[in-house]
């Protein structure tokens, strides 16, 4: 058995190509990962049929052309989905307009074959935002006929060229039909090359216009529509327009759902070897963007060289090719390379772009798992135990003998163990041995389940040393009058939550301090959250896509409310401000990866510190200003924040000062309700408050933009009242 398929025979990967090794690049051997043949099946290149490839009865003889784009090392084909026949008919002015049918015949391919190698293209004459609104008619007539067509046929794909600035109606049929049409495939949409030579270009009215806003409008006149179903093109003709050569412009694709390159026949030159080669401005482009080998590239013939040099044909396909197909190989090498033990045992690539609720140690308890994963980070620990042994060094300095340290919230103890070593290091270090100083270590934890583990911890490791005490530290100024504990010298606390006080910790801190000395040092002392404005659309439709099934909408979520008892005997969490009101109210936890920061730096929002000896309220009102420097659609704000553990030692998830190698925090992420649209020189500004009630703390935010000529809008209030996020005490 050969293995060999009737797809192997149509679109072949092995050629007799003399100089196929020659145009690439030679440091790789065939054997290896990143070789020649893994190359050209990993990276898929395809061919766009255009006027230039029509043959005789060519909408009849798919499989033989797609068997010779094959030999040339395509393996996939973007071609009109009515036929060429149809594709390149041309209205003529003045006449009755009457297209010619569809005529694609779908028998003549196998089905898997249409699905797994045809993308279908819309014929290019359609155009439903025509002014000549005959012609727009007629347009939408054929494009539902051939959108209709793409189902018949099966194509899992297609591509549909603008050809204009604004497409209103293009987009209002699209966003229709992937709204409400259950057969569904990825809609390819391909922008021009360059803002100019649209259709409706006018060099006054359209100097605020790029490419991206041209994506960014259709997209949004689509609903924003997931971008695993709506995804974008770009065309790369000869001249690169600014906006792919500026970093800050180029990276706003990232943000996006980018699914392939066109790249036009004449932006390649020829190489000193005499091959077809693409000018390294491209190529840093196409590398710059490719963010996963399954983005695709397709060559579209705008000049006839193919017709009369076969075998540039192949030149082509590899050019692309070897442009792209280190870079994704690359990147991995670097990041096991780059990646420490605690990113090992954590295999963050799991969490990319998922949205986690954040954590409420205080009002649910953590289970067994949980716990395992945060001791997983080596490095938060051992930044603890060097704050405790330089807290131990000062206190220690008038030569006590004893030190009372308490752990408020110990979980299962990892802290602990920390602080006793933490005596042994300073006692070895500072005391050369003598006159050791010993600590007398309390864990304080409410977590009654974490309290079975602790107990274990104190029989079996910390040699019953320790006084394990099963509460709400909030409480513990009365139980310690009870039981006659000794102050506190320091307490540590690890409380803390990507967007540094969102579990808490200056409430449950603040319950403890009628009991300390007024020389008692917190660790730790302070921490403040960042914010730095974000986009992304991929998160945006994440975060709104999500639906609660039915046998889970009583369980635990994060709004005000609390269940209710149906009438018929189920239970039900209400939101009457709607169920996506609700989700776009709530800050999530993301490891954000396809995603770009609209800002160079973050800012600072909110600090608290410690011990907060004056009763300072926690409540807190910040407005919090960036000024744009680019088109953008801004979709919230990523949260960080760090945290001083004692003087200089300190742990961030702040970008410029992250603790490197440490996982236990991933991002936050404040999401605005609706994408937001922001032009160079516009300020935003944040205004977000941290309120507080009997029952628990909640943010609250809205937007608002001012723009360069004084007009000010502002975005509605969300988490109003804590109806969607609501931190409970
Ligand atoms: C984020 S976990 C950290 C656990 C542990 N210190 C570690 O680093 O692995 C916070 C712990 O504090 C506990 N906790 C939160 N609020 C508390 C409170 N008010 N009183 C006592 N324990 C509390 C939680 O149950 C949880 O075990």
């Amino acid at each position: 058995m050969s293995g060999r398929t009737y797809a192997d025979d149509l679109f072949p990967l092995k050629t007799d190509h003399p100089d196929e090794h020659m145009s690439v690049s030679t440091t790789s051997t065939p054997s290896s990962p990143n070789s020649v043949d893994a190359a050209n099946s990993r990276i898929h290149v395809g061919w766009m049929t255009t006027p230039m490839d029509v043959v005789e009865d060519l909408d009849r003889n798919v499989a033989p052309y797609c068997t010779k784009l094959g030999e040339f090392k395509y393996n996939f084909v973007v071609f009109p989905v009515g036929g060429v026949v149809r594709a390149y008919w041309k209205p003529v002015e003045g006449n009755e307009k009457h297209p010619p049918v569809i005529d694609l015949p779908d028998v003549q391919l196998g089905n898997n074959l249409w699905e797994s190698y045809v993308t279908g293209k819309i014929s290019p004459w359609i155009d439903c935002d025509s002014p000549d609104t005959d012609f727009a008619a007629l347009s939408e007539e054929h494009l539902i006929k051939e959108l209709n067509y793409i189902c018949y046929l099966g194509l899992q794909s297609m591509t549909i060229e603008l050809k204009r600035i604004s497409s209103p109606k293009t987009a209002a049929i699209m966003n229709k039909w992937l709204w409400t049409k259950n057969s569904r495939f990825i809609v390819w949409v391909q922008l021009p090359s360059s803002v100019e030579i649209c259709a409706d270009y006018d060099y006054f009215s359209s100097s605020n216009v790029d490419l991206w806003t041209i994506w960014a409008d259709f997209r949004k006149q689509c609903n924003n529509f997931s971008g695993v179903y709506l995804q974008v093109v770009l065309t790369i003709s000869a001249d690169l327009p600014d906006e792919f050569m500026e970093e800050k412009l180029v990276n706003r694709w990232k943000a996006e759902p980018l699914a392939a390159f066109v790249v036009e026949t004449s932006a390649f030159g020829t190489a000193r070897s005499g091959e077809a080669a693409l000018p390294n401005s491209h190529i840093s482009l196409l590398k710059y963007l490719w963010t996963s080998d399954s983005l695709r590239l397709v060559l579209r013939a705008t000049t006839d060289t193919h017709k009369y040099n076969i075998q540039i044909k192949s030149e082509y396909s590899l050019a692309l090719r070897q442009a792209v197909r280190d870079v994704h190989y690359k990147r991995q090498q670097e990041l096991d390379e780059g990646s420490n033990d605690s990113s090992h045992s954590l295999n963050v690539g799991e969490y990319k772009d998922v949205l986690q609720a954040p954590l409420q140690p205080l009002s649910e308890n953590l289970d067994s798992g949980v716990y395992n994963t945060f001791e997983q980070d080596k490095m938060k620990y051992d930044v603890y135990e060097a704050a405790v042994v330089g807290a131990l060094k000062d206190l220690g300095a008038d030569g006590r003998k004893t030190c009372v340290v308490y752990l408020l919230g110990g979980g299962r103890g990892p802290i602990g163990t920390k602080i006793l070593r933490a005596e042994k290091e300073y006692n070895t270090t500072f005391r050369q041995g003598k006159d050791p100083l010993k600590v007398k270590l309390y864990i304080v934890e409410k977590n009654t389940n974490a309290i079975v583990t602790l107990k274990f911890m104190n029989s079996r490791s910390w040699k019953r040393r320790v006084t394990i005490v099963e509460s709400d530290m909030r409480s513990l100024p009365g139980i310690a009058r009870d039981r006659g504990f000794e102050q506190p010298d320091i307490i540590v606390s690890e409380l803390l939550g990507s967007f540094g006080d969102n579990e808490l910790s200056p409430e449950c801190l603040d319950g403890v301090t009628d009991f300390l000395k007024p020389t008692t040092i917190s660790i730790p002392q302070k921490y403040t959250s960042y914010v730095k404005p974000i986009m992304s659309s991929h998160i945006h439709q994440t975060i709104k896509a999500q639906s609660i099934p039915y046998l889970s909408r009583a369980l635990p979520c994060h709004g005000r409310g609390e269940p209710e008892l149906e009438e018929d005997g189920s239970w039900v969490q209400k939101f009457p401000q709607g169920n996506v009101v609700s989700n776009m109210d709530q800050i999530y936890v993301v490891y954000l990866s396809k995603y770009i920061p609209l800002a160079e730096s973050t800012k600072p929002v909110f600090s608290f510190e410690h011990p907060n000896f004056l009763k300072k309220s926690n409540e807190r009102s910040e407005i919090i200003e960036f000024v744009m420097d680019r088109n953008a659609d801004l979709m919230g704000f990523g949260g960080y924040f760090d945290l001083q553990l004692y003087k200089t030692v300190m742990l961030s998830i702040e970008p410029s000062t992250q603790t490197a190698g440490m996982l236990s925090w991933f991002p936050a992420v404040i999401p605005l309700r609706d994408q937001l649209r922001v032009a160079e020189g516009d300020t935003i500004r944040l205004k977000i408050d941290r309120k507080i009630d009997e029952g628990g703390v909640w943010y609250e935010w809205r937007v608002e933009l001012k723009k360069p000529n004084g007009e000010i809008t502002s975005t509605p209030l969300q988490n109003s009242n804590g109806e969607s996020y609501y931190m409970r005490m």
